[in-house]
């Protein structure tokens, strides 16, 4: 199972470590394509490759239309996660939400109020992790 795990990056890195332990959890289910968001120096890496934005954009697209679902942290709210969301939604792939209700942020109506999306509302990644294998089996 191809899995796409979005966080973000240029909305905010706090969240960067938690999406390390998101994405351990995943690749015991699948493969995680994007893996890199999980990288502490994700920007510098890229940089170092020399890719540009559109480069960016056109390959996490790619991956992202290959997907066979879609698991998305979105407590620190990130331009990019959503539009990846919207997209995903828009191409009737599965997706899963995860939120951190205890942050600062309130989480987007767009997201909770989206009847396509799972909302899984946790607190630590071996919190959710039964709840996340019950959303990657239904759409095995
Ligand atoms: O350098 C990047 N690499 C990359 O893969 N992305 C993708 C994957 C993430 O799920 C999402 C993060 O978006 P944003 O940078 O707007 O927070 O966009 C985003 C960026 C920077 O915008």
């Amino acid at each position: 199972m191809d899995i796409y795990f979005a966080g973000s990056i240029r909305g905010g890195r706090d969240d960067a470590a938690l999406y390390a332990d998101l994405i351990d959890a995943l690749e015991r289910h699948g493969t995680v394509l994007t893996e890199h968001v999980g990288t502490a120096d994700v920007e510098e890496r890229e940089e170092a490759v020399d890719l540009s934005d559109r480069e960016i954009h056109d390959q996490d697209l790619e991956w992202l239309r290959r997907a066979d679902v879609v698991v998305a942290e979105v407590t620190t709210p990130s331009l990019g996660v959503g539009y990846e969301v919207g997209r995903a939604v828009a191409w009737e792939k599965p997706v899963c939400c995860l939120y951190r209700p205890d942050s600062a942020h309130d989480l987007s109506a767009m997201i909770r109020g989206n009847a396509a999306v799972d909302v899984l509302e946790y607190q630590t990644p071996s919190g959710v992790e039964s709840e996340l294998e019950a959303f990657l089996e239904s759409h095995h």
